[in-house]
């Protein structure tokens, strides 16, 4: 099976986990493009999506999906969303299609993650996708400097304004043995805006897809 086929496969597969009538979260990138086609062709009624990006919002309405505003919902049963790379705990990395922050706004509304994801997702130690980290534009500099200082190199996305008009530095050379403890870290940098390490909002399971079918990682809360 190819990759974008594993990625229609767990799309489909998150289906089980939309409640008729409720509201539920949405995530980003083309994982998650696949569970909304899958959800606008399914029939199933919902009362509408929180989106975490401008890109989700507007597949979903092109589709026919009502899209709520996140400060008009004050809880969601379930967020559903892809990742660049998730270990055996369930901590990822996001952030690849830059709506990191959206992300974690909207999973934090929700009771459960249910992340979607291929099987080249799974790794045994977060960092080998460099991970995303967005920034108010005049810290990024210093924000850098401090990555060097632990031995990594931040580099500044090219022609990325995010959905929040920031912008996003991609940082190589890490290896994040201890994820809670990195967020909490990095989280504290004057100008950070959203480190991409999902630890506290860490998914509760995966839908893994693999050549063998969907294989439910389950990590609890
Ligand atoms: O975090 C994300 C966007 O900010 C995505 O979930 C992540 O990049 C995975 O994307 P894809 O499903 O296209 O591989």
């Amino acid at each position: 099976m190819t990759q974008d086929e594993l990625k229609t496969l767990v799309g489909q597969a998150a289906l089980q986990y939309v409640q008729p009538g409720t509201v539920i979260g949405v995530g980003t990138g083309s994982t998650v493009d696949k569970f909304i086609d899958a959800l606008a062709s399914s029939g199933i009624q919902i009362a509408g999506a929180v989106s975490s990006s401008v890109r989700s919002t507007e597949r979903m309405k092109s589709l026919g999906i009502a899209v709520l505003d996140a400060d008009k919902v004050t809880a969601l049963g379930v967020y559903i969303d892809g990742a660049d790379e998730i270990d055996h705990g369930g901590n990822m990395i996001k952030g690849g299609g830059a709506a990191l922050t959206r992300e974690k706004i909207v999973a934090d509304l929700a009771t459960q993650f249910v992340c979607i994801a291929d099987e080249s997702k799974l790794v045994d130690a977060l960092g080998k996708f460099p991970l995303p980290v967005e920034v108010i534009p005049m810290a990024a500099a210093q924000i850098a400097r401090r990555f060097a200082a632990m031995g990594a190199e931040a580099t500044l996305r090219a022609g990325v304004v995010t959905d929040n008009s920031c912008h996003i530095l991609d940082v190589r050379g890490l290896t994040i043995t201890a994820p809670l403890a990195f967020e909490t870290e990095v989280n504290q940098w004057p100008g950070v805006v959203t480190v991409g390490v999902f630890a506290r909002h860490r998914a509760s399971v995966c839908l893994l897809g693999t050549a063998s079918g969907v294989k439910t990682l389950a990590f609890g809360q």
